[in-house]
């Protein structure tokens, strides 16, 4: 028997999360560190489950023993009302994808922004952030265009098919970052923006397995242009391999998806994990890691070998 002090159980709530590999990753650093750690995806289209029951699976992962969730599509905003409390972050941008279970309650944070911001960090190391046009507004992209922001954008114009998404988030921006140009902006439009644009980035479901594609002609791209794109399955999405091969700076989505698993673990166990480590495992998991650790022996065969993954992240 271990009880919820002794070890961790945790969950991601979202659709089509089954092939996520946030769990492999949570799992196997844990095992690194001596803890004893489960991490479960809940996926609502395989139990049948509306974005709406976010908040009964969680009363019901508190009861079951439960430390914490992840939560995802579309379930980052449906979980706002549930909460108890929720960190000032994660409230400003009105999103929260990690869920930690203290005494009862339910406390929410965002570990996307913070992810993506160390991600940034890493992979663009002295880009000039300055005026970025973003694609996609939604859960994601709202926790981007604030680590953008917070960054020191000094421009950010957001590209939604969903224009009145785009123009309530801009708006909420431009409110909070007073000293900054935030817009929302036809598609139309973005063209002239990516022109006179530092860095453009893709926070749109579009590039992946299954929504193959680019959200914006790629002809539009120049070498002086840095390109951030959120997807990480797969990694080298068509935006991305088209603006390596003009040779921009190129962040992919795997940054953002390790930063976020290393915020949430140091989150759920209040140990600092490495997250050098995790990336490398991360590599490895997507089949790039030539410089990949092995994954330990405790790891069942199925997340040994996580190679080309068709899932929805
Ligand atoms: N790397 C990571 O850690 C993470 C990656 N993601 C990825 O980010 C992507 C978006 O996820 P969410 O924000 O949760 O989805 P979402 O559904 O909340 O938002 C997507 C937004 O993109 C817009 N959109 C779709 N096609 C578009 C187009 N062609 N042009 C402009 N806007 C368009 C939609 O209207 C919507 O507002 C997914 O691929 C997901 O896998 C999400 C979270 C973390
Ligand atoms: O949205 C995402 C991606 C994710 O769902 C995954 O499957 O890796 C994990 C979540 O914590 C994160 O917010």
């Amino acid at each position: 028997m271990s009880t919820r002090n002794e070890s961790y159980l945790v969950g991601l709530i979202g659709d089509g999360i089954t092939q996520s590999l946030t769990p492999p990753m949570h799992e196997a650093e844990a095992d690194r560190h001596g803890l004893r750690y489960l991490y479960r995806p809940v996926d609502l289209g395989v139990i049948g489950r509306p974005g709406t029951s976010v908040g009964d699976l969680l009363r019901a992962g508190r009861d079951l023993g439960f430390n914490a969730f992840n939560i995802t599509h579309p379930c980052k905003q449906l979980v706002l009302e549930h909460l108890d409390e929720i960190d000032p972050r994660a409230e400003a941008i009105q999103a929260v994808n990690t869920v930690l279970i203290r005494e009862g309650k339910f406390i929410g944070y965002n570990t996307d922004c913070s992810g993506f911001t160390t991600g940034f960090g890493h992979g663009l190391p002295g880009v000039t952030v300055g005026s970025v046009v973003q694609f996609g507004s939604g859960g994601a992209g709202s926790a981007v265009a604030e680590a953008l922001l917070s960054l020191g954008a000094q421009r950010l114009c957001l590209v939604d098919v969903d224009v009145a998404r785009a123009a309530e988030r801009a708006s909420e921006l431009a409110a909070r970052y007073p000293d900054a140009v935030v817009e929302a902006v036809t598609a139309e439009r973005a063209t002239e923006h990516i022109a006179a644009a530092d860095g453009v980035v893709n926070a749109t479901p579009v590039g992946m397995h299954h929504h193959p594609g680019t959200p914006f002609d790629v002809g539009l791209l120049r070498p002086e242009h840095w390109v951030a794109d959120v997807i990480y399955l797969p990694l080298e999405t068509p935006l991305v391999r088209a603006a390596r091969a003009l040779g921009c700076s190129v962040l992919d989505g795997g940054h953002m998806a390790v930063g976020q698993a290393v915020d949430a673990f140091a989150l759920i166990t209040g140990v600092a994990p490495d997250s050098a480590r995790m990336r490398r495992h991360f590599l490895e998991l997507t089949g790039q890691g030539d410089d990949a650790v092995t994954v330990p022996a405790s790891a069942p065969e199925g997340e040994r070998n996580h190679e080309k993954q068709e899932g929805v992240l």
